[in-house]
């Protein structure tokens, strides 16, 4: 929790050599990462790349199969409890409940993350107020438009006040108004209570509107990382940050089957049927 850490650190995430195979497959492969405590990093590869693996090793979903890794100070492995009390995490797939309002969802995080009975009520009003929501906080979450669900499981991390926030795909799905909503509020979260942001994304736009750091991974590996800008300006005259995913991986962020598969499944489950 915020202003909860036994000592700051300056790398909020750091791994050495971190691994996963699944059977013959290295699905991530000996990854060196250093996330600055109160930034936004980014996470950009094409499908299959490993993101989401290493985010589920990061939030002590998954263990490695080698290497180390530690968020908020805590080793992921040996200190699993402790990372957790320290992080929130919005998944890819959908994490609401669609029969309950938007209040009664937070309560139960609220209740999974041990907020004292006292802090809960207020905790939830600000997170949904945070996240834009306050007024729908009582509807069922069933009535809910696809980029409402969408800050409400954001909201729904922020009971516990996470010190690092992963967000796997946050705008996957979602027209562009509703993206632009979520990245103002994502921002404003950054700005106010210097959370930092642990995010992977395949909409470069979204990269360069939010990160101030990005890492590039393909098959496993992490293959380039620095800022959006300094990127863009390493591959040549007028590239854009679409053209050095292209250069490193490629394949193009937005396009491609699989992706397109993802974001129309993302997009059908946003209303619950
Ligand atoms: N539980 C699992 N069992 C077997 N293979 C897996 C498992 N989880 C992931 N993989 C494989 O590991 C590789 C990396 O998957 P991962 O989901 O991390 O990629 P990603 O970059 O997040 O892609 P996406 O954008 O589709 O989420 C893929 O080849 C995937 O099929």
């Amino acid at each position: 929790m915020l202003g909860d850490a036994v000592t700051p650190v300056q790398f909020v995430v750091q791994t050495r050599g971190l691994t996963r195979s699944f059977g013959a497959l290295t699905a991530v492969d000996h990854i060196d990462l250093q996330v600055a405590t109160g930034s936004i990093f980014g996470l950009l590869g094409p499908n299959g790349a490993g993101k989401t693996t290493i985010i589920r090793m990061l939030t002590t979903l998954l263990p490695p199969s080698a290497g180390e890794a530690w968020v908020a100070g805590f080793d992921v492995l040996h200190q699993a409890a402790q990372v957790r009390q320290h992080i929130g995490y919005v998944p890819q797939m959908l994490s609401a409940d669609p029969d309950l309002s938007g209040y009664e969802n937070l309560l139960i995080f609220a209740k999974l993350y041990r907020v004292p009975a006292s802090l809960r009520r207020v905790r939830i009003k600000e997170a949904l107020a945070f996240m834009g929501i306050a007024e729908a906080a009582h509807a069922l979450v069933r009535h809910y438009s696809g980029g409402m669900i969408r800050r409400l499981e954001i909201a729904q991390s922020l009971v516990n006040r996470p010190e690092v926030l992963f967000l796997d795909e946050p705008t996957m799905g979602l027209d562009p108004a509703a993206r632009h909503a979520v990245w103002g509020h994502v921002q404003s979260l950054w700005r106010q209570w210097g959370t930092t942001i642990f995010m992977t994304t395949h909409y470069m736009e979204e990269a360069e509107a939010l990160c101030q750091t990005v890492a590039f991974i393909h098959q496993g590996r992490i293959v380039k990382t620095g800022s959006p800008a300094a990127l863009k300006a390493e591959a040549g005259e007028g590239a854009t940050l679409d053209d050095v995913f292209i250069q490193l991986t490629g394949e193009s962020g937005e396009e491609g089957g699989s992706f397109s598969e993802a974001s129309r499944t993302r997009q059908a489950a946003r209303r619950h049927g």
